[in-house]
Parts: structure tokens; C-alpha cells; sequence
């Protein structure tokens, strides 16, 4: 089954405190986002990519998909205030898509395996997200700072990106979304909000998202392995 993929890239990297969009670090003298970009125009199963921007770096962006050969992605969309905002006008400008990723331009080590996974999965079942176990022990905590419970570790998932669903799906759980002025933090949190369930794709822990300035040391070491140390 083939797939159009929505990245949303259009943050601002508050927390990765680089001056700059995090998009645009330089990891082994590649743009984080080219590093993504690059997975998707090498998948045959993904149609397009539907990059969701800012539209002050609209030329930088341009740029850097001619310089790179990135031809799949097409069309550039601008992203909103929030993640959900600027996911919600890639997914105004799908068209004859059946399954639909998101996937955060700020991770740029999900695999093929992952993805096809949850494109069938979501195929199948409607929606699937890309997650792994949980390894710290979770507690939840008050306002001030005193542990009220701790969680039952079995149950509990890390959620990624890629999150897939069938387009039909992810549409209704946006407009819902939208007229109950819901904020979720990922596409399933809305998916889940009309009671669609959402299936479980056992990801990677390498599949890190670039937040803080440690994520980058991490990202170097993970390049540095998939090059052989060379
Ligand atoms: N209004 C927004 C906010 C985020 N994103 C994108 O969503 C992904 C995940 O968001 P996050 O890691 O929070 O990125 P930023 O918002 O850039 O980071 P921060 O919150 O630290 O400013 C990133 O690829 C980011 O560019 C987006 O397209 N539009
Ligand atoms: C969608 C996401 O990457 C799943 O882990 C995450 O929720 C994005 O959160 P952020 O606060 O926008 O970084």
C-alpha cells in the first residue's frame, strides 16, 4: 500500500536553544530535515511528502530541496502556532490519498521497516502510532513536587512519530477536534478523542526526536554507527 506523508517542520526549536530552527542543525553536514526528507524520497511505497514550514524560511527550504534533490516533496504548506495547527493544514492540501503518516521533521532515524508497518497496520485497523516501552519507572507527581502514584510500568508506551491512519479517520478526529477546541500533543491523542482505536507499532528507541541540545550528541553518535565510525 502506498502512503503521503505530512511533516510538520514548522517550529521554532525553543528547547534545542540554537539560535535557529532545530530543522536546520547540521548533523554530519546534513540539515536535520534533509536527514528526514532523505528516508521518505528514498521509500517507493511513499508517494509525497507534504512539508509543513515556516513561511519566513520558505526560500532557505527551497534551496535546500534543489540542492539536495528532494523531489518529492512538492508542495510546501504553512504551519500554524501550534504542532496540531500546522499538521491540520498539511492535511487541507492531501489529495487522493487513502493513508496518511505524520511524521516530525525532527526525527531523523525512523526506518523503513517501522514505517511500512504502520502504513499496513493503519490500512487494516485505521490508525497505528510508532511507540516503545517505557524503561524509567513513571511516577505522577503534584504541582508541588510530591510523588502521588506510581504508574504500572507494563502498560506504559513512549509514543513517536510516524503515527499512520486511514485519511478518512484523521480527517473526522481534526474537524472534531477543532470544533471542541482540543489541543493534543500527537494525532492519535485526537484520534483517540472520537473513540477510534489506536494500534501499537513497536518502534526503535533510536528514533529520537531532536529536543534539547543532549539529543544532538546522541544523533552524532547514532550517525557516527550507521557510518561504520568511518
Ligand atoms: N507550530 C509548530 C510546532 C512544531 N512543529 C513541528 O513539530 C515537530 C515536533 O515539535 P517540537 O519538537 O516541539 O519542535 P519545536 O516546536 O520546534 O520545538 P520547541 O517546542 O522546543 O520550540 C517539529 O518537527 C516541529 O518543527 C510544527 O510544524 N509547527
Ligand atoms: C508527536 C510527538 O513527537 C510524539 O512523541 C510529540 O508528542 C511532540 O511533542 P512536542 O511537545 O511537540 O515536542
Amino acid at each position: 500500500m502506498q502512503y503521503q506523508v505530512i511533516i510538520p517542520a514548522a517550529g521554532q526549536g525553543k528547547r534545542m536553544n540554537a539560535g535557529k530552527n532545530k530543522q536546520f542543525i547540521e548533523l554530519q553536514a546534513l540539515p536535520v530535515m534533509i536527514h528526514t526528507l532523505n528516508i521518505f524520497e528514498m521509500d517507493e511505497r511513499c508517494d509525497e511528502i507534504i512539508l509543513v514550514i515556516n513561511p519566513n524560511e520558505k526560500q532557505l527550504v527551497e534551496s535546500l530541496l534543489t540542492q539536495h534533490k528532494i523531489t518529492k516533496a512538492r508542495r510546501l504548506v504553512t504551519g500554524g502556532a501550534e504542532r496540531q495547527h500546522s499538521v491540520y493544514n498539511g492535511l487541507q492540501s492531501l489529495k487522493d490519498a487513502e493513508i496518511v503518516l505524520v511524521h516530525d521533521g525532527a526525527r531523523p532515524f525512523i526506518t523503513h521497516n517501522i514505517i511500512h508497518r504502520l502504513v499496513d497496520v493503519a490500512a487494516e485497523k485505521g490508525a497505528s502510532v510508532a511507540a516503545v516501552r517505557v524503561k524509567d519507572t513513571i511516577k505522577r507527581v503534584s504541582d508541588d513536587g510530591v510523588v502521588l502514584e506510581t504508574m504500572e510500568r507494563s502498560s506504559l508506551w513512549a509514543i513517536q512519530t510516524p503515527q499512520a491512519f486511514r485519511v478518512s479517520v484523521l480527517e473526522k478526529a481534526h474537524e472534531v477536534a477543532k470544533e471542541k477546541g482540543f489541543i493534543g500533543t500527537d494525532e492519535a491523542s485526537l484520534v483517540e478523542e472520537i473513540g477510534i482505536p489506536v494500534h501499537i507499532v513497536e518502534g526503535d528507541y533510536q528514533n529520537i526526536k531532536l529536543t534539547t541540545p543532549d539529543d544532538i550528541l546522541y544523533a552524532e553518535a547514532i550517525l557516527e554507527k550507521q557510518s561504520g565510525g568511518r
